[in-house]
């Protein structure tokens, strides 16, 4: 993307990041509780065995879509290198010495990773695409005269994912660990990813192909990795 457009989301980025560490100084705890429940690795040790309690399937295609989800997010954030707010702007390439924007730290925000996209905000987005909609599904196999047929009941579990991946995203800009598009970007690919991948009949899955698939994810991260570290 061309410089000047990325300077442009970095600045709008660092104003909105501004805004809500103001608005919402009162809610640093819940926002930081928040960014711990996004972490990518509850999608391997909270959702998928939840998901497996209730159904096989279901805890299967969330176990794939955890394991799709943050293989991607780590290629585009090898690839893209994203800039992370609190370390950006504190670039002195950027900024002169004390003209700077000040962002509040907390103690989450020192992540040393690439910052594009949204890790959090894309696992999250993916996994819990596939548990909503598996409850949208039960909902909606009920029979007719059923609580559960309800509109509302029915539209409850989009409208909580909504807000969930909402509360998730917000945590992150909060903390200024992400910019916005970041994680406008992440929660995209997550929900492309679980919309895809929800659609897998892993239970089909034979062990070899099982191998052939962890196998395959390696020997490709592996691989762009040494492409990437070639070309530098
Ligand atoms: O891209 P994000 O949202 O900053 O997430 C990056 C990392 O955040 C860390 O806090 C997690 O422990 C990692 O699992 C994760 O990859």
């Amino acid at each position: 993307m061309p410089q000047v457009v990325m300077l442009l989301l970095h600045l709008e980025g660092v104003s909105f990041i501004q805004w809500l560490q103001t608005t919402f100084s009162g809610f640093a705890e819940v926002l930081l509780f928040l960014t711990r429940m996004g972490d990518p690795r509850h999608a391997f040790l909270v959702y998928f065995p939840l998901a497996l309690v209730f159904s096989r399937s279901v805890g299967l295609r969330t176990l794939l879509v955890a394991i799709i989800s943050e293989w991607t997010n780590l290629i585009l954030k090898w690839m893209l290198h994203g800039e992370r707010p609190f370390w950006w702007i504190k670039d002195p390439e950027i900024f002169e010495e004390g003209k700077a924007p000040h962002l509040d730290q907390y103690s989450l925000t020192c992540e040393t990773g690439p910052g594009s996209p949204s890790g959090h905000c894309m696992v999250t987005a993916a996994v819990l695409w596939v548990v909503t909609s598996a409850l949208v599904s039960d909902l909606s196999a009920a029979p007719s005269n059923s609580w559960k047929r309800n509109p509302i009941i029915r539209a409850a579990p989009w409208l909580i994912y909504s807000l969930i991946l909402s509360a998730a995203g917000v945590s992150r800009l909060f903390i200024a660990t992400h910019f916005p598009h970041q994680v406008l970007f992440g929660t995209a690919v997550g929900i492309l990813i679980g919309y895809v991948f929800n659609k897998v009949q892993v239970q089909s899955f034979r062990p070899r192909m099982c191998v052939v698939l962890s196998a395959g994810l390696a020997v490709s991260a592996m691989g762009l990795y040494g492409i990437l570290l070639h070309n530098k």
